[in-house]
């Protein structure tokens, strides 16, 4: 699937793959550079360009890229950071295609740039860029002309997705065979532009060398795990949720999460609100019910009473011992707990206490600042990335993580992590935190697992955000769902309707 993410580590195995296999390296290379080329092509009328090649083979692909532009009338020039003596393997085949001297790269070679291919480092990139190397990605971004970067952005390390040195956004980068993490997860993702991806001739049977580290969120991955509503189904049938409420000047954070359960589908949904908060909370909702909450040492009866499939607690529920206990004794009853904000930061102090608790299906939805209280030593370390962080983090909680971001990240013991960018900044608001453990929370009351609630729940609410765009407030979100959801099924059903036609054609 092209959905998978590759560690480069792992691309690297692949390419070997393919040698063993007897696709050469050669014809790798010479794939690679070709879909760059025509990826410019489809982009941009000629115009002059300068490709800068690096030491090793991410300058090789920067070489057949050249040759290809010219080939097609392109004015183009190639400078090469190094001696061409000292080029190995695939990339000085390579520099032989281009047929002549590479210049000597230098800052001043990008003054009369009207485009910049970026060749200098990709996949091998083994430290920050120093000296003459910095100089040159500093004067390629300087031009403020478009850059585009073969594989990687120069400078950008492609597992840890973060460049420490300098590095010059692209507008476009073509990568090759799989997506690296770096063109999935921020901050590297932004620096990347436009992300192409094109298949070099990879045979399929890598697949039995190496693993994905990650993969892309999208509905193939649990749009069948959906409940559909059947006739004849009571409210009881399709799942109850309890979402707990904060006091008398805390309720619509619980609110707005309740209203988002509804409308991912639960059943029945019952706000459990402390007595201060029990007018407000009556007043403010319809469809969802009120219950009077009052001992926190007694939510797991209160749960029990409500037969509740699952439970949403934390959102502005107050950080502290009360909220601690709550979330302890609602652990005893059968629901499934999805964790957020108070919820979490209560155990800031002892998040082992927590995680003794909790259970497989569980969800626990972090943004980063409260991944850190709970996980310090994980966030602390500059050697992960996000995934590997949050993996780590599912795998000490014994449960299914979310980390929230612009590239939330989903991880559970057991599951490959699913890496969420149907998003839209404009989802940075207030509430809407609130509204995706809502949605979380009605899925896994109707029997999703927790994992694939949480991965429908951040693409649904992402999807909401992309339809509402700039302006959306919280309280839009979970009312434009059923619409959303809507048109999920129909492209859905027309895909499979696709699929049957093609299978039934070949
Ligand atoms: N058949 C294949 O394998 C295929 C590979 N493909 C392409 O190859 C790319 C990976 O190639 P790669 O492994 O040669 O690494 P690459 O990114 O060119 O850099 C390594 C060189 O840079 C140097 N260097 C590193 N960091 C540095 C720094 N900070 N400052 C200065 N120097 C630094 C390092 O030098 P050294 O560490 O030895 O000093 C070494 O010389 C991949 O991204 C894709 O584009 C595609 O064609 C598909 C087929
Ligand atoms: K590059």
């Amino acid at each position: 699937m092209h959905d998978d993410i590759l560690n480069t580590k792992d691309c690297g195995v692949c390419d070997r793959h393919a040698a063993e296999n007897g696709v050469s390296g050669e014809s790798l290379m010479a794939r690679a550079g070709a879909a760059v080329a025509q990826a410019i092509r489809e982009r941009w009328a000629p115009r002059e360009t300068v490709v800068l090649c690096g030491p090793g083979n991410n300058g090789g692909d920067g070489f057949i890229c050249a040759a290809a532009l010219r080939e097609a009338g392109w004015p183009v020039r190639v400078c090469l950071m190094g001696g061409q003596d000292q080029l190995k393997g695939d990339a000085a085949w390579a520099a032989g295609v281009w047929h002549e001297t590479p210049e000597r790269a230098a800052p001043a070679a990008f003054d009369t740039a009207d485009l910049i291919v970026d060749a200098l480092f990709g996949a091998g990139l083994n430290r920050p860029p120093e000296g003459e190397a910095a100089a040159l990605i500093t004067a390629m971004s300087g031009r403020g002309v478009p850059v585009v970067a073969i594989d990687l952005p120069s400078g950008v390390s492609g597992d840890l997705a973060r460049a420490d040195g300098a590095v010059a956004a692209a507008g476009l980068t073509v990568t090759f065979h799989r997506r690296k993490p770096a063109h999935s997860l921020e901050p590297a993702a932004s620096l990347c532009g436009e992300v192409v991806l094109a298949d070099i001739g990879i045979p399929a049977s890598w697949r039995d060398a190496v693993q994905p580290c990650a993969r892309e969120n999208g509905p193939q991955l649990w749009f069948s795990s959906l409940p559909a509503a059947r006739a004849g189904d009571h409210k009881h049938a399709r799942g109850r949720l309890a979402v707990f409420s904060g006091g008398a000047s805390s309720t619509g954070a619980a609110r707005l999460a309740a209203r988002a359960g509804l409308r991912a589908g639960a059943g029945l949904v019952t706000l459990a609100s402390p007595p201060s908060a029990l007018m407000i909370n009556a007043v403010g909702s319809t469809a969802v019910m009120v219950r009077r909450w009052t001992d926190p040492a007694a939510t797991d009866t209160l749960l029990e009473n409500l037969r509740a499939d699952a439970a949403v607690l934390g959102p502005a529920m107050g950080v502290g011992e009360g909220t601690r206990e709550s979330v302890i004794s609602a652990a005893r009853a059968a629901a499934v707990l999805v964790l957020d904000a108070d919820a979490l930061t209560s155990f800031e102090d002892a998040p082992e206490v927590l995680f003794a608790v909790l259970r497989p299906g569980d969800v626990l939805t972090p943004h980063p600042g409260e991944f850190r209280r709970l996980f310090p030593d994980i966030a602390a370390r500059d050697d992960l990335n996000r995934i590997q962080a949050a993996a780590m983090a599912a795998e000490r909680a014994g449960c299914c993580v979310l980390l929230k971001g612009p590239d939330t990240v989903i991880a559970a013991p057991g599951h490959l992590p699913v890496i969420n960018r149907h998003a839209s900044p404009a989802l940075a608001t207030a509430g809407s935190g609130d509204v995706l453990a809502g949605l979380i929370g009605g899925l896994a009351a109707q029997g999703v697992g927790g994992f694939d609630a949480a991965c429908a729940a951040a693409w649904l609410h992402g999807d909401c955000a992309l339809r509402l765009g700039t302006g959306l407030i919280a309280e839009d979100l979970a009312d434009i769902l059923p619409e959303r959801l809507g048109t999920l099924h129909r492209t859905m059903q027309r895909q499979r309707a696709l699929g049957h036609l093609i299978a039934h054609k070949s």
